[in-house]
């Protein structure tokens, strides 16, 4: 069976230009390159190339910083205990904003240190999903460490504000953490235009290899490290490099950047097509206005058809989508974002993300959009909540 992917926010495809600069460093240049014979200085020139790319990629300067670790979860992780060592356990600062729809390598690690007796204030979304500025503003008090604000959605695509947040943390002298996983290679990431302290990203969300990501840390902020034991990343963060990882990520950086108008108008028309196809249906809202999304994603909310199951009867026909963020999609709980901006409860348990990429077809949407209304149709047949096509699916009202 042919099978269609339409899980990109998950995880995508590594290009197979990235693979291509990878090998080598698997089975002929495998030196560490800490080591000081020639088996580890010569993989130093790939390793300086991956980090040209990733400056670039996000347009930092030479004076600030790339570490690269593990993946996002650990980048965040990093920069929230960083600013609760330096300066809540050691400083006078006592509270950290963030908003209430974070990936949980954010929010959970923020429920870790109210744990240890930090303040923390989770910024509500609305209707459309996004964080205001105004609010960001309001939540700043003098004790505030950090303020950490996605700069996209994972399941929504919605895309935050985050120009006007970092300015008006850095005005009132709070540093900033944006969590950039689902904007590289979706939008332009431009750390001289948006003055972000802290931004973190993986390589795996934008076609290149899992298990290796970046953490940008503008000059002059402080960092403490999250992992101690070696003089690796400038002392930042210790652990032998993962040379193929991270050659692989410079490429993928680099690609991504090359690739944006494609995403921006292809990837968005195909998207575009899919959305067009599904809110022609009965009972169907999307959250969010395309304008203010990310081109490649949809959250929908399909009235009388749960989430889990259309995921499973989709995967039947051999496509891949979620309910929402892999990480939570073993929960049978109500899609938490639907939730956050208002939705009634019965929506919240019909979230269905879609997520293309550059990857993706003309003919795999088409095959989509010509598959979805026989298993919707079938999956509310069989519904005891869903009767008739209800009233036109009404955003909620504004609160
Ligand atoms: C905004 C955001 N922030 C952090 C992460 C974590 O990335 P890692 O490479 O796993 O560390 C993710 C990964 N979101 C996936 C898996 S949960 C999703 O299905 O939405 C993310 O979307």
């Amino acid at each position: 069976m042919e099978r269609i992917y339409l899980d990109n926010n998950a995880t995508t495809i590594v290009d197979p230009k990235v693979f291509q600069v990878m090998e080598p460093y698997f089975v002929q240049m495998y030196g560490n390159p800490n080591s000081l014979h020639s088996f580890g200085s010569e993989v130093k020139p790939a390793l300086a190339q991956a980090m040209e790319q990733l400056y670039a990629g996000i347009n930092a300067s030479d004076e600030d910083d790339i570490i690269v670790n593990s993946c996002a979860t650990e980048g965040n992780n990093t920069v929230i205990m960083s600013a609760y060592y330096d300066l809540i356990r050691n400083g006078d600062k006592n509270h950290i904003i963030t908003s209430s729809v974070e990936h949980p390598a954010v929010g959970e690690t923020c429920r870790f240190l109210e744990s240890l007796g930090v303040e923390v204030t989770y910024l509500p979304v609305n209707q459309e999903g996004i964080v205001s500025v105004e609010d960001v503003k309001a939540a700043i008090t003098p004790r505030t460490a950090l303020a950490s604000i996605m700069w996209a959605n994972n399941e929504t695509g919605m895309i935050f504000p985050i120009k006007e947040i970092a300015y008006a943390c850095r005005n009132r002298g709070v540093l900033f953490h944006t969590d950039a996983v689902q904007a590289i290679g979706k939008l332009q990431v431009n750390v001289q235009d948006v003055p972000v302290d802290y931004l973190t990203f993986s390589a795996h969300k934008f076609h290149g290899p899992k298990g290796v990501g970046g953490l940008y840390i503008r000059e002059g902020v402080p960092m403490v490290p999250l992992l101690h034991g070696g003089e690796h990343m400038g002392g930042l963060r210790s652990g032998t490099v993962n040379v193929a990882g991270m050659v692989g990520m410079g490429m993928a950086m680099e690609l991504a950047v090359e690739n944006l108008g494609y995403e921006i108008r292809e990837v968005r028309r195909l998207r575009d097509k899919l959305e067009d196809a599904l809110l022609a249906l009965p009972d169907i809202i999307v959250v969010g206005s395309r304008s203010q999304r990310t081109p490649n994603t949809i959250l929908a909310s399909i009235r009388g058809v749960e989430g889990e199951a259309l995921i499973w009867d989709l995967n039947r026909h051999g496509i891949a989508v979620s309910t929402g963020s892999a990480c939570a999609s073993e929960s049978l709980e109500a899609n938490p974002i639907i939730s956050a901006i208002g939705a009634d409860k019965d929506l919240a348990h019909t979230g269905v993300r879609f997520s293309l990429s550059r990857f993706t077809t003309e003919q795999e949407i088409d095959k989509v959009i010509a598959l979805l209304p026989k298993v919707i149709g079938r999956l509310r047949d069989i519904s005891s909540t869903y009767a008739t096509p209800g009233p036109a699916c009404q955003m909620p009202e504004p609160q």
